[in-house]
């Protein structure tokens, strides 16, 4: 036996991070980005899934096999206070919102102070669920908030108190979700996000401002919870500096301590090429709890070069059948090539086996030049060659994942951080085009042609330079991949604080 030895053994294990994400699609994949990217660093990972996710994510993904290769990993489930059959999509995920709050807040606490996670150093919680700061300051573990949405959105949720106070909200409109309906005082600009006077019009705030009272319960939520972060140790963001910088500045003064790490996706990807030595690592990365359709890459690969819209609405948007017909419509008479999206509960009515009664000439232009899917492996559709442009709901992941991949959007935002993303997108980034509030035939065809052609060079070069700064950020030395690196000994330094250590 060499010296070295008796001090190796007598080691501690490596900190070990309960992640909790919010129960949704959206929030689960990039929360298991960065569990992987923590296990890839040799930390210890506890993931809390709902049952209801985690049911779905193992049936339709191989997500044990993945991270079987890590062996501090291990998942642990909890309720979402939700019956089985709730939709938890579209208008109803709001009552997930009230769901977590009242019945899943209790019970971690009661799960944590059992110990029925063992030891756990460290919380990187949802900053949508910001009462975990105070269950983890009761219990003397140094906690983290991961916030899965764009800075630029989490600053106007920020900006909710100002925004109320000078009287920009709330913003009387009927609905949160999209509205059909032109109104021209959404078109003012609003003055109390700071960074953001000279472009953001109330339609272009987080659809929650548009209530009839700021006494509404989700706008209480999102900005009770929304306040919380900066009692965290460190606010952890999907984004990277050279496509939010200003905006970061505005938020470090409120979270000096914001990590930037993203895009998510494409530096699990970095790290991974690092450590490929195991086959299990790079093989198939899907989080999805919808089963993944793949014969539309097939179809994508008979399709020519840029030629494809690629439109998905994400995990919770649900259209009505007017909207569903108004963009069904607009695509089939862009006369591009589309792959569609169409989860099966996206469209209410749509229920499997069952005829929609679609009028005859989009069946015909549908098969002519579309192809439909209910779940497609988006992050390899939007790398595919033959995939020129994106009509998204501007979701916070799917926004990343067009910039990665260098396609050009037309954004339909449908609700929360969505109206922010889609602003940013059009006007300060000019990645694409921005229909807001609008859902008509006629501007969807003229939002794909100005895409896919009238504007086509200007979004080609906007596009290429921000996958070049996008893939130097996760890249070694780039300013998400150091951050990073500084999250890692920041988590090791504070667990050696708390009390279960
Ligand atoms: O056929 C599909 C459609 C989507 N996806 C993936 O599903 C995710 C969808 O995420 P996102 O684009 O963020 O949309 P939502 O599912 O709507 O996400 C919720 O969570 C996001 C992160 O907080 C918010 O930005 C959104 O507004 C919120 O609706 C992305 O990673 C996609 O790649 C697939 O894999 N296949
Ligand atoms: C259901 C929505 C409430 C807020 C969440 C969110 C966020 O701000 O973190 C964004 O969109 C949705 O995923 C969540």
């Amino acid at each position: 036996m060499s010296n070295m030895e008796p001090q190796l053994l007598s080691l501690p294990p490596p900190p070990r991070v309960l992640i909790f994400p919010f129960p949704c699609q959206g929030h689960v994949n990039s929360m298991l980005n960065l569990a992987q990217l923590l296990c890839l660093s040799g930390l210890h990972v506890t993931f809390l899934n709902s049952d209801h996710n985690h049911d779905r994510l193992v049936r339709h993904t191989d997500i044990q096999a993945r991270f079987a290769c890590y062996p501090g990993f291990q998942f642990n489930t909890i309720t979402d206070g939700l019956p089985v059959e709730h939709p938890r999509e579209g208008e109803s995920i709001l009552e997930l919102c009230f769901s977590v709050n009242s019945i899943t807040r209790p019970l971690f606490r009661e799960m944590l102070v059992s110990g029925q996670f063992g030891l756990v150093n460290c919380i990187i919680a949802d900053g949508i669920m910001g009462y975990t700061i105070d269950i983890a300051n009761e219990l003397g573990i140094p906690i983290f908030h991961f916030r899965t949405i764009s800075a630029c959105s989490f600053w106007a949720f920020f900006s909710i108190p100002q925004l109320i106070e000078a009287g920009e909200i709330p913003i009387k409109e009927r609905c949160v979700f999209v509205t059909t309906e032109g109104n021209e005082d959404m078109d003012a600009l609003v003055k109390s996000v700071p960074g953001m006077e000279t472009f953001l019009r109330s339609r272009d705030l987080p659809s929650f401002c548009r209530c009839s009272d700021v006494s509404n319960p989700v706008l209480q939520l999102v900005k009770n919870e929304t306040q919380q972060s900066p009692r965290a140790r460190a606010l952890i963001l999907n984004t990277f500096e050279d496509l939010e910088g200003p905006i970061l500045s505005q938020i470090r003064t409120q979270c000096p301590t914001t990590y930037t790490i993203g895009p998510l996706h494409a530096h699990r990807k970095t790290r991974l090429a690092k450590h490929a030595t195991n086959t299990l690592q790079s093989s198939s990365n899907s989080s999805s709890l919808w089963e993944v359709d793949r014969s539309c890459m097939t179809w994508l690969d008979q399709q020519p070069l840029l030629s494809v819209v690629y439109i998905s609405f994400g995990s919770l948007a649900v259209l009505t059948r007017d909207q569903l017909i108004e963009f069904w419509y607009g695509v089939v008479n862009s006369k591009k090539n589309f792959l569609w999206v169409r989860r099966l509960d996206s469209t209410p009515g749509n229920k499997e086996g069952e005829s929609e009664d679609i009028p005859v000439e989009l069946v015909e232009g549908t098969k002519e030049r579309g192809y439909m899917v209910g779940w497609a492996p988006q992050e390899e559709v939007l790398a595919h060659k033959a995939v020129g442009g994106f009509l998204t709901h501007s979701g916070w992941n799917s926004t990343l994942e067009s910039i990665v991949a260098g396609v050009p959007m037309v954004c339909w935002p449908y609700f929360a951080d969505q109206q922010v993303n889609s602003r940013f997108v059009s006007e300060v980034w000019k990645l694409g085009v921005d229909m807001k509030d609008l859902c008509d035939r006629t501007i969807v065809e003229q939002m794909l042609n100005d895409l896919m052609v009238e504007r086509r060079e200007e979004f080609v070069k906007s596009t290429a330079e921000m996958v070049g700064l996008s893939r130097r950020s996760v890249s070694e030395g780039g300013s998400s991949y150091c951050n990073f690196d500084r999250l890692i000994e920041d988590i090791k330094l504070m667990s050696m604080e708390s009390p279960q250590c």
